[in-house]
């Protein structure tokens, strides 16, 4: 479970600062998906961010699993985030010299040496999320063989390989058509719930929102709406 409480966070401007994030708190539950949505410009790559732990906020608390991610060291912060964070990037960042079935095995080996898996058992979950991504027979290409759908299925199959209990997705359909990314969104639907992960989307597609558990609409940094979808 994700919980934000009251996260406030600020950039440098020159002599001042902006406020990107300004006392926003949510809770995503397991099983369930959070649309965040809002102008651009309005603070929800930076609200992903910090539920990230890639940033630290001025002030406010990150409770992943109960962990208050704000206290710890660099190297705690490190270790949650890997072991209990799946995040899908805006931009596809696939490795263009590994084959589909790689980009997921190498996380493995990414990892602290006490969170590894054996390479037997990372393999045996690359190929369970291969097939649940639909991509069961694409393993042996690489990112320019892969269409843009299917880079990003390998993204979030990828995300997914350290079992994250939160699984954080920055504007999945942005690059795809309609279709495309509907199914896209289907399947991060899917595997929240197959998986139970608490799903943050941040997406201004308005089109998709009505399928989210529930939505969170920011505006200059400020929370304005939530409606519960579900
Ligand atoms: N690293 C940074 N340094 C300074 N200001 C930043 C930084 N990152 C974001 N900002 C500012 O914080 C505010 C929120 O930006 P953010 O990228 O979170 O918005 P967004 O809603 O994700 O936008 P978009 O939909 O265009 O991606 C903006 O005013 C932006 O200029």
């Amino acid at each position: 479970m994700i919980r934000l409480n009251n996260i406030t966070l600020t950039f440098p401007d020159g002599d001042t600062r902006v406020t990107a994030v300004d006392n926003i708190s949510l809770t995503a539950h397991p099983g369930t998906v959070t649309g965040i949505t809002g102008p651009s410009g309005s603070g929800k790559s930076s609200l992903l961010a910090v539920a990230a732990t890639l940033i630290r906020p001025d002030s406010g608390q990150v409770l992943i699993d109960d962990i208050d991610a704000t206290q710890l060291n660099p190297r705690e912060a490190t270790d949650l985030r890997r072991n209990n964070i799946g995040i899908v990037f805006q931009q596809s960042n696939l490795v263009p010299a590994l084959t589909a079935r790689e980009q997921l095995t190498v996380m493995n080996e990414l990892g602290a040496q006490h969170s590894r898996r054996n390479r037997a058992k990372a393999a045996a979950r690359a190929d369970v999320l291969l097939d649940a991504v639909g991509l069961s027979d694409q393993g042996g290409k690489r990112p320019h063989q892969l269409s843009g759908g299917q880079r990003q299925r390998i993204n979030i199959a990828r995300a997914l390989m350290n079992d994250p209990s939160v699984l954080l997705v920055d504007e999945p359909t942005s690059a795809l058509d309609q279709e495309r990314g509907a199914s896209i969104i289907d399947l991060i639907l899917r595997l929240t719930d197959e998986l139970n992960t608490s799903t943050l989307l941040v997406t201004h597609d308005l089109v998709h929102l009505p399928r989210m558990h529930g939505v969170v609409h920011i505006v200059d940094g400020r929370f304005v709406d939530a409606l519960a979808t579900a």
